[in-house]
């Protein structure tokens, strides 16, 4: 169930209703009064704002039910969540005050002509010399958005924005959201490549199966700095550190698990193939048409991959067939797809990632009673299992050493080193995982990339914090 917070302006007449009327008409409703702000108080009459904490669906219940009363006049209703993206959530910042013709004549003409010229003979001061040091793209073609499906450039530019916000906060990196309007595989990358010489890296977002794969892969091979598909790779890293302490809350080992991945997208073939490379032996990918078996013969190039891996189970069958006797059921498909019935026939001490957005494949309420191990990629509810634990970490550290790519150790070095930020002392079935207002999570993450970078030899650049282990 999603909540949300609404602000209603009333005006009360108070010889028709008190205040306490008001409370509990809100409380039978369904909502639950979490501040009030007097605007204009008054014997007789008053205005206040009061904030609602309420489920999505009883909102109309609640706004109806004072409309009703006497003595109640709205004069106004607003969303708080449509409120924090009035006029968009990021702006840009100089980063010095222009105060005069001499601070003009540096940063702008004549000044910055010697600047253009000195990056014209060396390249590589444009790291030194402008923003590309630490500003990443975040690209979409707005098809996969969440799982929402293709809404479109527009529509998916509020989770762009939000991801932006996110890389600034957790980890003072300047990202700047590009929402593309274009389908076409080559004109994406094209169009990426065109605008890559003023970014550090690039974070491709939303981009639906399975033309992610393609571009991806062509950018990193087409340009020198390094791509990264958050819905792949930060899914895949998230969730193998949520399942590395799942594990260890359970009792049970990689080796051993019987492991359902549903939605074989983006983010569902980037987890399968981390997991095989993490010891994985038994694996049902399942997608729409039912699991995808060992000896199949499919046109999706990436499904035929996962066909011909020896630990891929070969009994064909819907999820609900599929799901009996699982360990570990991952889903990155589409909202309530799963249900109790479903989630009983799995093996004992069972592990549950249902991390659809915003509807996760199972209702938390249904499923938290049935399983061992629970998480969401929400932030309503215990064990958070998204992306933001990765992204912000991960290119925190290969802008800090201007890595070229990034590789399959960097990416198994930040899915434990999330995992480590959960001592063996807090680990419980609630805690699997971080939150991301630890910050030791960027921290950790950061130090863990650079570490593999240069280990692996990808790292054009060593911190000076880092400099001791060279
Ligand atoms: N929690 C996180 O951090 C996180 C990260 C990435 C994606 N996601 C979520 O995972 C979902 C998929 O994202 P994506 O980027 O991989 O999208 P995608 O479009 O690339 O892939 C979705 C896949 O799910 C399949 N699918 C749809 N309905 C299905 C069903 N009923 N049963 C089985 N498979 C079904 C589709 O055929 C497709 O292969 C979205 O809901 C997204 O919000 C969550
Ligand atoms: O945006 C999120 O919350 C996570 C993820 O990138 C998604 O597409 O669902
Ligand atoms: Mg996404």
């Amino acid at each position: 169930m999603a909540f949300n917070s609404i602000i209603l302006r009333l005006e009360l007449n108070h010889t028709l209703v008190t205040f306490g009327q008001v409370a509990s008409a809100v409380s039978d409703a369904g909502g639950d009064i979490v501040s009030i702000d007097v605007i204009r108080p008054g014997s007789d009459n008053s205005v206040r704002d009061i904030t609602v904490q309420v489920a999505d669906e009883r909102e109309k219940l609640v706004v109806d039910s004072l409309r009703a009363m006497p003595g109640i006049h709205i004069i106004n209703v607003s969303d708080r969540t449509f409120l924090a993206h009035l006029g968009g959530k990021i702006s840009i910042q100089p980063s010095m005050p222009i105060r005069n013709r001499d601070d003009l004549s540096r940063v702008y003409t004549p000044g910055v002509a010697r600047v253009s010229m000195a990056i014209h003979e060396n390249i590589d001061k444009a790291y030194s010399l402008t923003i590309k040091r630490n500003t990443v793209a975040v690209v979409t073609d707005g098809t996969a958005v969440l799982g929402l499906g293709d809404i479109g450039p527009h529509a998916a530019a509020p989770v762009m924005e939000g991801k932006a916000m996110l890389f600034k906060q957790l980890a003072e990196v300047d990202a700047f959201p590009i929402c593309l309007d274009t389908k076409d595989t080559e004109e994406i990358i094209r169009t990426i490549k065109a605008i890559s010489p003023i970014f550090g890296g690039i974070n491709l977002e939303d981009i639906s199966s399975p033309r992610c794969f393609e571009i991806e892969d062509r950018l990193a091979g087409e340009l020198d700095i390094p791509i990264f598909h958050d819905d792949q790779h930060g899914t895949a890293i998230v969730v193998v550190a949520g399942l590395i302490n799942a594990l260890k809350v359970t009792g049970k080992s990689m080796e051993n698990i019987r492991v359902v991945v549903n939605g074989i997208g983006a983010a569902g073939v980037s987890i399968c193939k981390m997991l095989l490379a993490s010891g994985v032996q038994h694996l049902t990918p399942v997608d729409r048409e039912g699991a995808i078996i060992r000896g199949g013969t499919y046109t999706h190039p990436m499904w035929q991959w996962l066909a011909s891996q020896p630990q891929l189970e070969d009994k064909p069958g819907s999820l609900h067939e599929v799901i009996a006797g699982a360990d570990v059921f991952i889903g990155v498909s589409r909202g309530n797809v799963l249900g109790a019935e479903d989630v009983q026939l799995m093996a004992p001490d069972r592990i549950v990632f249902a991390m659809a957005n915003p509807e996760p494949e199972i209702d938390p309420e249904v499923a938290l009673p049935l399983v061992n191990v629970f998480a969401t990629g929400r932030s309503d509810y215990p064990n958070q299992i998204n992306n933001v634990l990765v992204f912000p970490g991960l290119f925190r550290g290969v802008l800090d050493c201007r890595a070229k790519v990034i590789n399959e150790q960097i990416k198994l070095a930040a899915a434990h080193a999330i995992a480590a930020v959960v001592s063996s002392s807090e680990l419980n079935e609630q805690y699997i995982i971080p939150s991301i207002f630890n910050e030791k999570v960027v921290k950790n993450v950061r130090r863990a990339v650079i570490e593999a970078a240069m280990r692996t030899g990808v790292a054009r650049r060593i911190p000076p914090d880092m400099r001791s282990l060279d």
